[in-house]
């Protein structure tokens, strides 16, 4: 059996001034290192659910562990990245705040000395795609550079794992794919990441949707089961009142008109899946 990396057990949330708990009830676990879509409608408590993840709001009752020990946001296995990224970013240049990074990580242990600092920045640099000088001041940085460097920042401060909070909802379309190419690269290097978000397209690129409504875990299931039905019945992101990705509705629309059952969540899975379908057909026919 896998060890739980992080459990949620019957979490309950409460805000002053707010009678019903915003969060209730949320119960999960994640046993690997996955990327976690977490979506809802406006005020369903997915800023709640990351502030608790990090500790800026404490829960009511329940349990959160990680590990099999009790969270505490002391430890910083868990990093938030939110809107608007400058205001995260604790260094005036891009060397300062990865050395903050750094030292945050190694505060208990022996402090690195200047030179392994410097090679694991610039290392961090290249493993993030920050072609920029270290002295850049973060002003300078544009929003693609700087979603990086925030990412770099968790990374380099020990998180395992990351809860973006909308950090992608700002960047240009290009920029957001590469951010979710690197959220998959880190998912395979064993971090957890929970993309808060109202884009679809971010969550095709997930492994697993949490379906926030009401403060309330409404759904928990691979992203494939959230997109596709058996028999072309409703989705579960229908049924939550989503708009399917392009893919997703031309991907349906084609299992329809040809009597297919694919369930791609990316184009080259769909090509592929459409081209077997056909050559089997030809050779059965
Ligand atoms: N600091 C606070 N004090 C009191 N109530 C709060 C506070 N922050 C959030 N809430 C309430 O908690 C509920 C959930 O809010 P939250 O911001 O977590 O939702 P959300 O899903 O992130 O919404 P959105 O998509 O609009 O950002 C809402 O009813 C909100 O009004």
């Amino acid at each position: 059996m896998h060890p739980v990396c992080m459990a949620w057990n019957q979490v309950f949330v409460r805000r002053v001034g707010i009678e019903e708990p915003v969060l209730q009830d949320v119960s999960f676990t994640v046993e690997e290192p996955q990327v976690i879509a977490i979506v809802g409608h406006n005020g369903a408590g997915k800023t709640t659910f990351a502030r608790v993840m990090v500790g800026l709001v404490p829960i009511a009752s329940g349990q959160i562990t990680i590990l099999g020990e009790p969270f505490t946001a002391e430890r910083r296995q868990v990093q938030m990245g939110f809107q608007p990224l400058s205001a995260q970013i604790l260094g005036g240049t891009v060397e300062e705040e990865l050395a903050i990074a750094l030292a945050s990580r190694d505060f208990q242990g022996l402090a690195m000395d200047w030179i392994s600092m410097r090679n694991e920045i610039q290392s961090l640099c290249r493993q993030f795609g920050l072609a920029v000088r270290l002295s850049t001041p973060v002003h300078h940085l544009s929003g693609g550079q700087l979603a990086r460097l925030c990412i770099a920042s968790a990374i380099a401060s020990g998180a395992d794992f990351l809860v973006m909070d909308e950090t992608q909802a700002e960047l240009d379309p290009v920029t957001r794919d590469t951010m979710r190419r690197l959220f998959r690269r880190l998912a395979a290097k064993g971090k957890t990441i929970f993309l808060v978000t109202h884009d679809m397209e971010d969550v095709l690129t997930a492994d697993r949707v949490l379906v926030l409504d009401a403060g309330k875990l409404v759904a928990d299931m691979p992203v494939t089961s959230f997109f596709y039905a058996e028999n072309h019945g409703t989705t579960p992101c229908e049924q939550y009142r989503f708009d399917p990705p392009v893919l997703v509705h031309a991907a349906r629309s084609s299992n329809r008109r040809l009597g297919l059952n694919l369930t791609p969540l990316t184009e080259t899975e769909w090509t592929e899946g459409l081209l077997h379908a056909v050559a089997s057909r030809w050779n059965f026919g």
